[in-house]
């Protein structure tokens, strides 16, 4: 098990990030710090803002103000392709493989980043799927593969990258409970191997089975963070999360 070292740089960190769009502020001063070999979650309502966060950890949006460091090092205005050398990998919320091609091929499309050629780029995918449990179908056209299968296969796309970190966003959304438990073991599997995780989850027993740490966004903002049992019992985060869902 990879421990957090007390006072180091963290791995990665936001520093009072805003990202606005037309009429409204989806991301607001907010700061997060993520320690190597520490598995964080986010969690807040629908619309709290936490896939744009995600979106400015990894470049695909840049924020209108506030900082954006990899181990100390600032990658604010930093493309996505560069940041993901550095080893941040993501998911999407909707998973997006090209049907037509393979899952392997799909895998191979993450394997890129690290490997430009074919042949070590296809060797890390075969790697990888073995590892995550989709070698079986490693030649099927992704767009046959079911939901749960398409699911795994975007963490194998993002694993793929060889991610020092990796950002999960909602990977468990519309699975049964058999498949969250296989998805639960393949977290707690690349943690054990070193992997730091931040996940966007609404699944509140995932959060507290895999989290240690968690944060709480609400309208952009911050509401609450500390660990799962703290954060779940903060009168805020009932009257704003859980309040929502009863
Ligand atoms: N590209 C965009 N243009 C305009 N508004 C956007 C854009 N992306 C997100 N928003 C708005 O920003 C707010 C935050 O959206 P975001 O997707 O980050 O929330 P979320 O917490 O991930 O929600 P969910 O749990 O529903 O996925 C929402 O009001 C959303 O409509």
């Amino acid at each position: 098990m990879v421990t957090m070292t007390e006072g180091a740089v963290p791995l990665l960190e936001c520093s009072s990030v805003v990202r606005r769009f037309v009429g409204m502020v989806a991301v607001d001063q907010v700061s997060i710090k993520v320690n190597e070999g520490d598995v964080l979650g986010i969690i807040g309502p629908n619309g709290a803002g936490k896939t744009t966060l995600f979106n400015l950890l990894t470049g695909q949006l840049k924020p209108n103000s506030g900082e954006v460091f990899f181990r100390g090092e600032r990658i604010t205005g930093r493309p996505v392709h560069e940041r993901a050398r550095l080893g941040l990998g993501r998911t999407f919320q909707v998973v997006r493989p090209l049907p037509a091609l393979s899952v392997l091929e799909n895998t191979m499309m993450g394997a890129f980043v690290k490997h430009p050629k074919r042949r070590d780029a296809e060797a890390k995918a075969a790697e990888v799927l073995e590892e995550v449990g989709l070698a079986h179908v490693a030649k099927q056209r992704a767009g046959d593969l079911p939901l749960p299968l398409r699911k795994r296969l975007e963490v194998a796309r993002a694993l793929a990258t060889e991610p020092v970190v990796l950002l999960l966003d909602e990977v468990m959304a519309g699975l049964n409970p058999t498949d969250i438990g296989k998805a639960v073991d393949l977290f707690h599997h690349l943690h054990e191997r070193g992997v730091t995780l931040v996940l966007i989850e609404h699944n509140l027993k995932v959060v507290r089975t895999l989290s240690r740490h968690v944060v709480v966004l609400d309208h952009g903002a911050v509401l609450a963070e500390g660990t799962p049992t703290e954060v779940l019992q903060h009168p805020d985060v009932v009257r704003a999360y859980l309040g929502n869902r009863r």
